[in-house]
């Protein structure tokens, strides 16, 4: 797809940054140790001062170039964990180390270079398209000539037509704007992706798709990723390994290997079945 990314960001414009951002090029696995996230609400129970469980004693590891699906029921503290691993929040206790490094002692912004979160609602901020896939680029000092391969490269990938490139967030399907959250993830090629229901509004084909791309790119350039996803066809498609969230506790943690998808689909309508009636 050619395309100039002067027509839709003068590069002039852009800010310069001081320093600029490099690709990375660092290892990357994470460690959670004994991790706890208590919500203080408003409402709490005499007696209750720690506030509202939402996540309770996770300890887990990430190795390099894993392909981690996160499952289990609504409210199971899913989008909380990711959010925790992009340090949106904070635990209550325990800690979170990238590379052996304590999180607190890595700079959030070098934290965020290495591991970028999609969240299921992405702005645009006011940016054509175009612009919002080239910004992260020009943040990190690369050439005009870089920023326009690396956004037509990726903008292929995921079949993203070159009409969209002019549009705004409001001239965008709820799809086509998943799909331009995920490819502005992709452009900066970080070490971590962290993905949460990315295939929420998407099509059967485009999410198929979407897996395949995300396979090849952990495959290629042993990009570790981890994925919400409510369909199970899907995290099976793409997971090297899962993570079952229940109530906050991680119910398993299994090789895709050792995962029986029969009895894991069974357990999460049963888990559904209880919530909804509070069983
Ligand atoms: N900011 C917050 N304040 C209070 N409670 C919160 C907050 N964010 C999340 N929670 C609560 O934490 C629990 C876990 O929420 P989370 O969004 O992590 O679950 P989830 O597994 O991603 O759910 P879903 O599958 O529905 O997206 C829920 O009970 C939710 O109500």
């Amino acid at each position: 797809m050619a395309w100039d990314i002067g027509y839709f960001f003068p590069i002039s414009l852009l800010p310069i940054p001081h320093s600029p951002l490099p690709l990375n090029t660092a290892k990357a696995t994470l460690r959670l140790e004994q991790i706890n996230l208590f919500t203080k609400l408003k409402t709490q129970l005499p007696g209750n001062q720690q506030g509202y469980p939402i996540l309770q004693d996770i300890s887990l590891e990430v190795f390099q170039g894993d392909r981690i699906a996160i499952v289990g029921s609504v409210g199971g503290g899913k989008t909380s964990l990711l959010r925790l691993l992009n340090r949106l929040i904070e635990p209550t206790s325990g800690k979170i180390y990238l590379e052996n490094q304590e999180y607190h002692q890595i700079p959030v912004i070098q934290l965020r270079q290495m591991l970028v979160l999609v969240l299921q609602e992405s702005k645009l901020l006011g940016m054509t398209v175009g612009q919002a896939l080239a910004y992260p680029l020009v943040l990190r000092g690369l050439s005009k000539q870089t920023i326009e391969q690396q956004v037509s490269h990726w903008t292929e990938q995921l079949h993203i037509p070159s009409e969209w490139l002019g549009r705004t967030e409001v001239q965008l399907s709820a799809g086509q704007r998943q799909l331009v959250a995920i490819a502005r993830a992709l452009v900066i090629q970080p070490k971590i992706l962290l993905l949460d229901e990315p295939t929420s509004a998407l099509d059967a084909g485009t999410a198929s798709h979407l897996m395949q791309v995300l396979t090849q790119l952990s495959q290629t350039h042993q990009t570790t990723i981890l994925m919400v996803n409510h369909q199970m066809e899907l995290a099976q498609m793409f997971c090297t390994r899962l993570l079952h969230l229940q109530q906050g506790h991680l119910f398993a943690n299994q090789r895709v290997s050792e995962i029986n998808w029969v009895e894991l689909r069974e357990s999460l309508i049963q888990a559904e079945t209880q919530d909804d009636f509070g069983f």
